[in-house]
């Protein structure tokens, strides 16, 4: 059983009342893991879904569970490990195809694998994180689930305000925060706690708000998320957010099962605010979270994006050549012949499409400008997992189903024998329960694998 600050208990005693014996014991007792299974994919259903202890309430994607890291469902994207109080920010966030999203606070990538399936991969998410290793997971974990319309950067909120100025339909914030619901999850969590943490947290909360609301267009929208249960972080800071913006009102949060709404006198008695909502332990089977949902007025005035600067002349560092764009669309017809066209770009020797809603991104620092197609090696091109991993056999010209033996051999990086001739020699999409899993190039009987080195097990 974890030990809890003395501090925090009597913090908590004299908010809950009553209820402080139910919530003190809850946060002591088992947490609870969960899985999203991934909208924009195929395959059959696996493992994962066939053990899982029954459906999360207010989430038709999300299941109790747990996922295993080395299972086909998880190295082909088709499920991701969340815990269930956090998958009720995506479907309040509620994203719509078409629409411009940004992800502000997104590492490791929870929300934003939710969010860019619930928008069917259309319209544009900018999954944006600070840290830059942090940032390497997000993209990593977005590539796997599949996605072509997502951006990842790796900036200081601030940073992307000139950019994206008055920009976005919606934007989310999940708040960087003191972390009292990951408690049970993650014991290590308490020993960051003492009772100035979450006004310390608070405050930088506001900073990063500040960002977000310069770049929120009229009529956006706005969440706000926690996974603390401090009102210094939660209400009083939305108390604080609609002070100062009075074009900002909240929106009513339908609850689900197990929600209560948020608690107006813990902050400034405005009765507005029981419109967000908090997940207790002791309620809902999870570990904690707040969510608050809030719109901007279609009137309100929005800081302008500054001025481009004159373009260069010359070829920009970015520009893919005539000669590999060649290179790349004798690849593409041959094998991927329904690829729609977009804005190539190249970091590198790597080749990126971008998303259909382009953006001008000079500046920015990115890990990822989009969908990463492949690799100009010499006087050829190689795909690249990603790619892969965004298409259904039905995309390519051809396919090769692996066993799940097979699929074993593959993931350790060994060469897949295989005993019919199929279409000749080249290049093939591998999939195995119909789960796309990477590229492999058939010379006579056997798959060169083309799995990534660092991603091998
Ligand atoms: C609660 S976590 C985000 C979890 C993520 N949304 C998910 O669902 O997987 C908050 C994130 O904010 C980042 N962060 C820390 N300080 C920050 C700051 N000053 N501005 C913006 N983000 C910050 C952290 O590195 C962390 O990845």
């Amino acid at each position: 059983m974890i030990k809890l600050p003395d501090t925090f208990i009597k913090k908590y005693r004299q908010l809950m009342g009553d209820e402080a014996d139910d919530f003190l014991a809850a946060l002591q007792g088992d947490s609870y893991s969960g899985f999203r299974i991934n909208p924009l994919k195929n395959g059959r259903p696996t493992q994962t879904l066939e053990k899982a202890a029954g459906p999360v309430p207010g989430v038709a994607t999300g299941f109790y569970g747990s996922v295993d890291g080395k299972s086909l469902d998880h190295v082909t994207g088709w499920v991701y490990s969340q815990e269930p109080s956090a998958m009720q920010v995506g479907e309040v966030v509620d994203p719509q195809p078409g629409e411009k999203v940004l992800d502000l606070c997104a590492a490791p990538g929870g929300k934003s694998t939710h969010l860019i399936g619930k928008m069917h991969d259309q319209g544009l998410l900018v999954a944006n994180e600070i840290f830059t290793k942090r940032a390497r997971v997000l993209a990593s974990n977005l590539e796997r689930w599949g996605t072509a319309n997502t951006v990842v950067a790796n900036e200081e909120p601030q940073k992307l305000v000139p950019k994206f100025a008055g920009f976005f339909d919606r934007i989310l914030v999940d708040a960087p925060c003191s972390g009292e619901g990951m408690f049970r999850k993650d014991p290590q969590a308490i020993s960051y706690w003492n009772p100035d943490y979450p006004s310390e947290c608070a405050n930088r909360q506001r900073k990063i708000l500040a960002s977000a609301m310069q770049m929120l267009k009229p009529g956006g929208v706005l969440v706000y998320s926690t996974c603390t249960f401090a009102p210094e972080e939660d209400e009083q800071n939305m108390a604080w957010l609609l002070k100062e913006y009075p074009d900002l009102r909240m929106l009513p949060i339908p609850l689900v099962d197990g929600m209560d709404h948020a608690r107006p006198e813990w902050a400034d008695n405005n009765p507005e605010l029981a419109k967000a909502v908090r997940l207790f332990p002791h309620h809902f089977k999870g570990e904690g979270h707040f969510i608050a949902k809030l719109q901007l007025s279609t009137a309100a005035a929005t800081t302008r994006p500054k001025r481009k600067k004159k373009k260069r002349r010359g070829q920009e560092p970015w520009q893919v050549s005539r000669d590999e764009q060649q290179l790349f669309k004798q690849w593409q017809t041959k094998n991927v012949p329904d690829f729609a066209e977009r804005r190539l770009v190249k970091f590198g020797d790597q080749l990126y499409a971008l998303p259909d809603q382009m953006i001008d991104l000079s500046g920015l620092d990115l890990i990822s400008p989009g969908l990463h197609l492949g690799t100009f090696k010499k006087k050829r091109f190689e795909p690249a997992l990603a790619w892969a991993l965004t298409l259904t056999s039905s995309e390519v010209k051809r396919q090769i189903e692996l066993t799940p033996d097979q699929w074993r051999q593959y993931v350790h990086g060994d060469v897949v024998n295989v005993s019919d001739s199929f279409a000749g020699n080249g290049w093939y999409l591998l999939t195995c329960e119909g789960h796309s899993c990477g590229w492999g190039k058939l010379v006579n009987h056997t798959i060169k694998n083309f799995f990534p080195k660092g991603l091998r097990f």
